[in-house]
């Protein structure tokens, strides 16, 4: 019986020999065209490696890597700027996803409390608002991600366009993540509820494990929604929430970045910089 095969991309290539098909079978398979890219996915990839091109220099060594779903690219990119330029680097994780990645591309590791001044952090973001403002933690990872945005000399978001809204709580509409230590969770709820105006405060519950989300550092992440009065400016909140006694930190990052990335469906890489301008570059197809 002739063995079925997945058409995914992450497929080993099919070696034909053994398998006992047809002659006519064999080239079809070697010669099957990749299958096209997600446009989504397409766009965290051209954020990805424009940051890259922008603010990863040959000069840096020390480099912070963030987490989510586009930081992958940022060191896909990385890797492709050579050996001979990343064997004298050290990268620094924001958790345990960008250390697998800094692991598994044979990259150099190191921690933040080793290296407290870094050249450059690149990272994701759930939202960023029109004057660099932006939410993170979706991924329960935003107290190291907030240290290693601190530590960075430069600190770059990258995102594809969805994240690249006017004002926060637009897109991500579950509310600004909250590290919090475990026993101090219900009062830290209590205090959202009723003195800080997010009555639909959560507590995050895990998937495929019984009880809530631990992250990183072995704490409880809460999830506040907030109104768009609050948004429009949210450092407010966000200084708030980080005087209730058991929070560790606020996933709201106000104007810590120098710039965003936001890759568009059309190739396209919007750039907002800090200081209002926002640039439109068009990439060329060899570039992204
Ligand atoms: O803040 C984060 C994790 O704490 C991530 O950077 C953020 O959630 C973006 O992730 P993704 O690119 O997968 O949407």
């Amino acid at each position: 019986m002739a063995p079925s095969y997945s058409t995914t991309p992450s497929v080993p290539t099919i070696k034909p020999v053994g398998l006992g098909l047809p002659e006519a079978v064999v080239p079809f398979i070697d010669q099957a065209p990749p299958l096209p890219m997600d446009p989504i996915e397409k766009s965290k990839r051209l954020a990805a490696y424009k940051a890259v091109d922008n603010h990863v220099l040959p000069e840096h060594r020390v480099i912070g890597i963030g987490s989510g779903s586009t930081v992958p690219y940022v060191v896909e990119r990385i890797m492709q700027q050579g050996e001979e330029v990343n064997k004298g680097r050290v990268f620094i994780p924001t958790g345990f996803q960008s250390k697998q990645l800094i692991v598994e591309a044979g990259l150099g590791l190191g921690d933040v409390d080793q290296y407290p001044t870094i050249d450059v952090t690149l990272d994701g973001a759930d939202e960023v608002d029109h004057l660099l403002n932006c939410v993170k933690g979706g991924g329960a990872c935003h107290l190291r991600e907030k240290v290693l945005a601190e530590a960075a000399k430069t600190f770059i978001l990258v995102a594809d366009h969805r994240k690249n809204v006017q004002y926060l709580g637009t897109n991500f509409a579950q509310g600004v993540p909250i590290e919090v230590v475990p026993f101090a969770y219900a009062k830290v709820l209590q205090n959202l509820h009723h003195i800080l105006g997010s009555p639909k405060a959560t507590l995050r519950m895990a998937v495929k494990k019984a009880g809530p989300v631990v992250s990183d550092n072995g704490n409880f992440i809460i999830d506040a929604p907030f109104d768009r009065e609050h948004m429009i400016d949210p450092y407010v909140i966000m200084a708030q929430i980080k005087m209730l006694t058991g929070v560790v930190e606020v996933g709201l990052f106000c104007k810590m970045a120098k710039a965003a990335y936001f890759g568009n469906e059309d190739g396209s890489v919007s750039i907002r910089w800090l200081d209002g301008k926002v640039e439109h570059i068009v990439t060329s197809p060899s570039r992204s």
